[in-house]
């Protein structure tokens, strides 16, 4: 099996009657990678995704799944469409059927599965994106959030091996955002590939593995989101401007304020930069991570009125949904590791409510955070 689940080799593209839309573009990804496509207005994002389950047909130059080149016959692109999952930046050119389910029975019906497979799939998709319950309404009279939610669902009830999403966060409000974005991770968490557009690199510098920045239709640079974003003359031809992360480190750096020559990745880095070692004496929170698959209502009363002095966090779609229908307010929904890191570095405790693959992550964040900083914040699963 290929490395690498998606490759272009010198792909040229031309709207009728236009200029390049994308000139010469090659890269490849990674499987099981995070990558988010950066570039202003015009820049190619779309034509380029629309590229990656054969929606368009390179001009000139190839595209590989899985290492073996794109065909565009019948068969060939239905077997692409089930391997690529695209999310459509407008919801309304996706989202088409009478009612929900149909829209997300779409797929799966297209496959030719059985009607039972077709059945769970629809529910696991509705429940995944927290739409249960929705499958009689019209997609029509849902707001443009939910919508994206449908839209996401069918794509996943196709159980796709890439998942490609063209700016999945555009015009939602940042709550609806934040979770589109959890929902990613866990599917990621998952084993999917994921591949998203954006101008926003804030959530690129937060979110990506690696960013693919492209401007006026030509690749500038594929590498880690540290390595674009500091890099202000790649920023000034994309007509970017860097995460305020960075620009305000860089700019602290170019004073002499802080010495690390490792950018920082998140805002516990950034103000353990500023704050410098820490005294000895300063004892740190520990962060207690309690899986919400294997709690029950009660269980979860019983372990907020032992944590009762900690600030509470909501991970993940499925955890969120789960403290909703048990009552409890979570301190944090989002951002949660990095704000439970923080209070850690003040000496607060905090508990943090997820599940699945997302425990490994707040490890691996506080792993991360301690190699970088060399603040090792206690994680205690309960
Ligand atoms: N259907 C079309 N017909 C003609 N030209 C098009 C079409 N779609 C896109 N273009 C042109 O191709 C270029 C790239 O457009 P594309 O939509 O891929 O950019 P983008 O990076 O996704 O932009 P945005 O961030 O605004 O969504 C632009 O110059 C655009 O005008």
């Amino acid at each position: 099996m290929s490395d690498y689940v998606l490759e272009f080799d010198d792909v040229w593209y031309s709207y009728p009657a236009r200029p390049p839309s994308l000139s010469g573009i090659s890269f490849s990804v990674e499987r099981g990678k995070k990558v988010a496509v950066v570039g202003p207005n015009g820049a190619g994002k779309t034509t380029l995704l629309l590229m990656c389950n054969g929606t368009l047909v390179p001009e000139k130059g190839s595209v590989r799944i899985d290492g073996a080149e794109v065909e565009y016959d019948r068969a060939a692109l239905r077997r692409v469409r089930t391997a690529v999952g695209l999310v459509f930046q407008n919801s309304d050119a996706q989202v088409f059927a009478p009612s929900v389910y149909a829209d997300v029975a779409f797929g799966p019906a297209n496959l030719r599965l059985p009607e039972d497979e077709i059945k769970t799939r629809v529910s696991d998709a509705l429940f995944a994106v927290g739409l249960a319950g929705y499958e009689r309404r019209a997609p029509h009279h849902l707001s443009g959030g939910e919508k994206k939610r449908v839209a996401i669902a069918g794509i996943l009830a196709m159980k796709p091996e890439i998942l490609v999403a063209d700016e999945p966060t555009a015009s939602l409000d940042p709550a609806t955002a934040a979770e589109i974005m959890d929902l990613l991770d866990e599917l990621h968490e998952d084993g999917t590939t994921i591949l998203l557009s954006t101008h926003d690199v804030e959530l690129a510098y937060r979110w990506a593995d690696e960013v693919i920045l492209l401007g006026g239709g030509e690749l500038l640079h594929q590498g880690t989101p540290a390595a674009v974003f500091t890099d202000r003359e790649l920023m000034r031809s994309a007509r970017l401007t860097p995460p305020v992360l960075l620009d305000l480190y860089m700019e602290l750096s170019r004073r002499s304020l802080v010495g690390a020559d490792v950018p920082p990745k998140g805002i516990p880095e950034m103000t353990q930069l500023i704050e410098g070692v820490p005294p000895k004496e300063r004892k740190f929170g520990t962060v207690f991570v309690a899986d919400t698959d294997v709690l029950t209502k009660e269980g979860l009363d019983t372990l907020c009125v032992e944590h009762s002095s900690c600030r509470t966090g909501a991970m993940g779609t499925r955890a969120k949904r789960f403290c909703h229908d048990a009552g409890h307010s979570p301190d944090y929904t989002y951002g949660v590791v990095d704000k439970c890191l923080l209070a850690a570095m003040t000496g607060e405790d905090t508990l943090i409510l997820t599940c699945g693959g997302m425990l490994d992550r707040v490890e691996l964040r506080a792993r991360l955070f301690a190699e970088e900083s060399g603040i090792s914040v206690p994680v205690v699963r309960v």
